[in-house]
């Protein structure tokens, strides 16, 4: 099996990735957005009208960063942000200049959800901290009523990436493309529910130095 992580490791190779080896975290985001981008296409979703849920952490950036691989390729997509964007992650400001550059619409009517056909979960990834309540729970909660595809991006939002416990609720996904390495919550009962099909991702953050032999 492959190795599977906790929320603290996946953040401590995170910095070290970014401060030690000096690789830009705009970096890493874009090759996260590219490697879901990726696996949305192979899986064959129905790509007819997508919405990406994000909040303002770097797993809304993430999730924006999809929407706009989809807008150039002419995909009918828009975002639906909950919480304050001004508050947003310096990263996740700036894919979210990077949207409107591209003219992707934002959405605030749930219904614009719930008329998805495939829907990207970008609200929560391992900086999930406490149960999910208000606008952030409707928003799953409207997830999970609607026929759509869902697919996460490294956690499905609402689990604890450690425990695999849904915090409040939490999305079911089809698919979770999650980041570097699993992560030991997905491996759970609860969390396998949640997360669906797993593609773990390569997206140049490693446990420690890391140089593939090509023989
Ligand atoms: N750090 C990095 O360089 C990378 C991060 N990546 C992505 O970034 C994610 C981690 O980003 P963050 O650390 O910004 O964390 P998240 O984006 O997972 O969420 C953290 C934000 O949500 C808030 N929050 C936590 N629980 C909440 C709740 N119940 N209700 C309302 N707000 C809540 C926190 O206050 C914080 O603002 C990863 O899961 C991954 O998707 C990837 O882009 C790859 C590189
Ligand atoms: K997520």
């Amino acid at each position: 099996m492959s190795k599977a992580i906790t929320i603290a490791q996946a953040q401590r190779y995170d910095a070290h990735t970014i401060d030690t080896v000096g690789i830009p975290s705009m970096v890493l985001m874009e090759r996260a957005a590219l490697a879901t981008f990726n696996n949305l296409l192979n899986d064959d979703y129905d790509l007819n009208r997508v919405v990406v849920v994000a909040a303002t952490g770097n797993n809304g950036g993430d999730g924006i960063a999809v929407a706009r691989l989809l807008k150039i390729r002419n995909i009918d997509v828009s975002i639906y942000l909950l919480g304050n964007p001004d508050k947003a992650t310096e990263q996740t400001q700036q894919q979210l200049k990077i949207a409107r550059y591209y003219q992707i619409p934002f959405t605030s009517d749930l219904n614009d959800v719930i008329n998805a056909t495939t829907i990207i979960d970008a609200i929560f990834g391992v900086g999930l901290s406490r149960d999910v309540t208000g606008d952030f729970a409707a928003a799953i909660n409207a997830i999970n009523a609607t026929d759509a595809s869902t697919v996460a991006i490294d956690v499905p939002s609402g689990i604890n990436a450690d425990s695999g416990a849904t915090l409040g609720v939490a999305v079911v996904a089809d698919s979770t493309t999650t980041m570097a390495y699993n992560k030991v919550g997905l491996l759970t009962v609860n969390g396998k529910h949640h997360a669906g099909t797993v593609h773990v991702a390569d997206i140049g953050v490693y446990a420690q130095d890391h140089v593939e032999s090509i023989k």
